[in-house]
């Protein structure tokens, strides 16, 4: 019997220009504090090692102060790895850094813009939600349709299917659903702009319960400041790892972009 490979996972260290970064649907909070983000990103990653992941760090991007969202800069399906065209034009040096990462762990790397479609094509990885072999794009936000359209040619090739989501009430669509182990797709309703659009959706009582990673088989990670709805996932049989994860949240961010996850669900 051959031993399964240890899933892999990117990181990206925080920037020290961290509290620079971007907000879009919230207040600047004042008080980002650098040192204890790079001691929430620790755990988190510390989370990730423990749940059997090896962690591959992107090289870390200092003057790029979103860059420890690495997930936005790629977009992971199979052994294809997209290289995104970040919708927000600060971002878009992050790039560089995650096309490296992608080519030295071996994957087939190729850039979004690298599609025949007309427009200006533009994707955050935040706004893809994969699912089995569908791939949900949130639209509307930092991604744009051709973006969405040049997500769904790379994925072909993979056999995904892109099914594009209009969005309008979060910065990402992963902002407001995630999906659980078995596909029920998790949003904290008063942020989700259509929860009869989701096949199987699951209400949760904070807005942070609407945030998950999946780490593979019954466990999902999760902000620590969503209690009620860790419970509802463990009364529904999953299990939970809980992380502290403020800091990244007073910029807009959640569990799922600090990593890039090598396998196929969120
Ligand atoms: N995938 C994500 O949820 N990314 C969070 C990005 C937050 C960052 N401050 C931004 O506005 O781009």
């Amino acid at each position: 019997m051959t031993t399964p490979a240890r899933p892999a996972a990117f990181v990206r260290r925080p920037s020290p220009r961290l509290s620079e970064g971007l907000v879009t649907h919230i207040e600047r909070s004042d008080d980002v504090d650098p040192d204890l983000a790079l001691t929430q990103w620790q755990g988190y990653v510390d989370a990730l090692r423990a749940a059997g992941y090896t962690t591959v760090e992107v090289d870390p991007a200092p003057d790029c102060p979103d860059s420890v969202f690495v997930e936005d800069a790629m977009v992971v399906a199979g052994d294809l790895a997209v290289v995104t065209a970040p919708g927000a034009p600060s971002r878009q040096p992050e790039t560089d850094g995650a096309r490296a990462a992608a080519v030295a762990a071996g994957l087939t790397v190729v850039d979004l813009t690298d599609a025949p479609v007309e427009g200006t094509i533009a994707l955050d990885g935040g706004d893809v939600l994969k699912v089995g072999d569908t791939a949900y794009v949130g639209v509307g936000g930092r991604t744009t349709e051709a973006g969405a359209q040049a997500l769904a040619h790379h994925l072909a090739t993979v056999g995904r299917t892109v099914v594009p989501v209009q969005i309008r009430k979060t910065l990402h669509l992963k902002s407001q659903v995630t999906a659980l182990p078995d596909g029920t797709v998790v949003g904290y309703e008063p942020l989700v702009d259509d929860p009869a659009a989701w096949p199987s959706f699951l209400a949760v009582p904070e807005p942070e319960g609407a945030h998950v990673v999946v780490l593979g088989g019954q466990t999902v990670l999760m902000s620590d400041q969503a209690p009620q709805s860790a419970q509802l996932f463990r009364d529904r049989g999953w299990e939970v790892v809980a992380v502290p994860i403020g800091e990244f949240v007073k910029l807009e961010g959640c569990v799922t972009c600090l990593s890039v996850r090598l396998h196929d669900t969120d």
